[in-house]
């Protein structure tokens, strides 16, 4: 089962594999044509009505698979405005093929006879897909209307046009119109919609490789844009809880932080170090505590600010005083909000009891620590994590050179970064990325994203300093690093 948003992010990632999205339209294309073959015989006419977008191109595909049947293509709306080059290529191809089309620029004047004014046995929807959004617009509301008049088998390509593939909802609101289909091929995947339709639902392979859902990729940056129209805030809020024996760790952390596209990062650290946070940068917002190391008198302070966060960011440069694991361990017990733990902060998750939503970022060697256990093959220390994940109910980014992302349910593994990233100060880094994307994206998807990130800007630092690579190289290489190219 996969949503529409995850597809679009495997899709993203497949094509960073070298699979790009006009290979796997052929091969939706070429399903659609074996599932017309599957309902009507060679001569049969057949009406492909296909909307401007990929899901109209996976049909004018399927029309050069279907060169046994009477084949009529409908273009809903102009040539010149089909809205991806791959679908307008595939267009081209038809003409070039002298394969018959039609372009239906007057809704009224949609018919789906063929020219000889025969009725067709077979009607392909491929109007809209997963791009589409609100209830049908004209043209595609009167063709649908047309085509659930028909007696023709209607099959639709990836999902019913009109109806929304993750709920199985008409898109729009009131008397809306959705292509009632006896058939759906659909893509890769089961969706989770479609099980509710009266319709039999195939699932096409398109030769998505395993990899674009195992691994992460630029797909996993998808929907973490701003919003244009977003206010101060809306794009996190994190606080930072570390220093004491350290000032870097907690700095290198607040810096990841807002070049991951928060908004507002503050640090809560212990005055002795405070203004030496604060000498680093004036971006940060610092919050000195009483002494020069955290402890139990603390917490009440650190609670209240970090409820006024959306995430909080708890371990980096903390040291392991044990007064300070009392404070870690008496915030966690009270805090129920969402927080990274990292550093030394982790080896108080397995003893504590906590209502917090926990996103953990060990190396393998805090994860012994803790009491999860390791393997050197990584789908064997793949399953461990996972299965350690639900022990401890949160989510966990075990770093290593392939990192480990579980939430308990799904696991996601990352293969960028390189050994130079081994020096001190890169884990903060991470630490204060994972806040950032925390704070605007679900936890597994957040650390999934920000390990894959912290590791491209590490491979860019790699390329610029060799084994130079230290952690301050990492936090401005992350804009560039999260550019998801689309
Ligand atoms: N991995 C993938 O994601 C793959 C996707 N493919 C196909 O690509 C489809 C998605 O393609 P697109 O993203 O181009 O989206 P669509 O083909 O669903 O069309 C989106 C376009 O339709 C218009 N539109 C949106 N809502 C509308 C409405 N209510 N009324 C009228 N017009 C509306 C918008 O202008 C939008 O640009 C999938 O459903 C699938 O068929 C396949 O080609 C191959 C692989
Ligand atoms: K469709």
């Amino acid at each position: 089962m996969i949503t529409t948003d995850r597809m679009a992010a495997v899709d993203a990632n497949a094509a960073a594999l070298g699979v790009p999205r006009k290979q796997l339209m052929e091969s939706s294309g070429n399903a659609v044509a074996s599932e017309v073959r599957a309902v009507a015989d060679p001569g049969a006419a057949v009406a492909l009505v296909c909307g401007r977008g990929n899901n109209g191109g996976d049909a004018l595909v399927a029309a050069r698979f279907l060169s046994a049947y009477d084949v009529t293509v409908h273009l809903l709306g102009r040539p010149e405005t089909i809205r991806t080059d791959i679908a307008r290529e595939n267009w081209d191809a038809l003409a070039s093929a002298e394969i018959p089309t039609e372009a239906v620029t007057d809704a009224s004047e949609f018919d789906v006879t063929d020219p000889g004014g025969r009725d067709p046995e077979v009607v392909v929807d491929a109007m809209l897909g997963s791009g589409v959004s609100g209830g049908l617009r004209e043209p595609e509301r009167t063709a649908a209307t047309a085509i659930n008049a028909t007696d023709a088998t209607v099959i639709a390509v990836d999902v019913p046009s009109g109806i929304d593939a993750d709920t199985g909802d008409p898109t729009g609101e009131g008397d809306s119109v959705a292509v009632d289909a006896d058939r759906v091929v659909t893509f890769h995947d089961e969706k989770p919609g479609l099980a509710a339709l009266d319709a039999a639902v195939t699932v096409a392979d398109i030769g998505i490789p395993a990899a674009a859902e195992r691994f992460t990729g630029p797909g996993d940056l998808l929907g973490l844009d701003r919003d244009p129209d977003s206010h101060k805030g809306d794009n996190g809020e994190v606080l930072v809880v570390g220093g004491g024996p350290y000032t870097g760790a907690p700095t290198l952390s607040a810096l990841a932080a807002l070049r991951a596209g928060a908004d507002l990062v503050r640090v809560a650290c212990p005055e002795s170090v405070a203004s030496a946070v604060q000498g680093f940068s004036p971006n940060v917002i610092v919050r000195a505590l009483p002494g020069d190391r955290l402890g139990p008198s603390h917490v009440d302070r650190v609670a209240s600010l970090a409820a006024d966060n959306d995430v909080t960011v708890v371990g980096p440069g903390l040291g392991t005083d044990d007064g300070t694991r009392e404070f870690v361990h008496e915030f966690l017990t009270e805090y129920a909000g969402r927080a990274v733990v990292d550093a030394d902060a982790l080896r108080v998750v397995p003893e504590v009891d906590t209502d917090a939503g926990l996103i953990c970022t060990p190396h393998q060697g805090e994860l012994v620590g803790m009491g999860g256990e390791t393997a050197s093959d990584p789908d064997e220390r793949a399953e461990l994590v996972r299965a350690f994940a639900t022990e401890i109910g949160g989510t966990l980014l075990v770093k290593g050179a392939v990192d480990v992302v579980s939430d308990g349910a799904a696991v996601r593994l990352n293969r960028t970064g390189n050994p130079g990233m081994t020096v001190g100060g890169t884990g903060d880094v991470l630490a204060g990325t994972v806040g950032a994307l925390a704070a605007v994206t679900d936890s597994f998807g957040a650390a999934a994203a920000a390990a894959y990130a912290v590791g491209r800007a590490g491979d860019a630092a790699a390329d610029a300093n060799g084994a130079g690579l230290v952690a301050t190289d990492l936090p401005d290489r992350l804009p560039e690093a999260m550019r998801n190219g689309e």
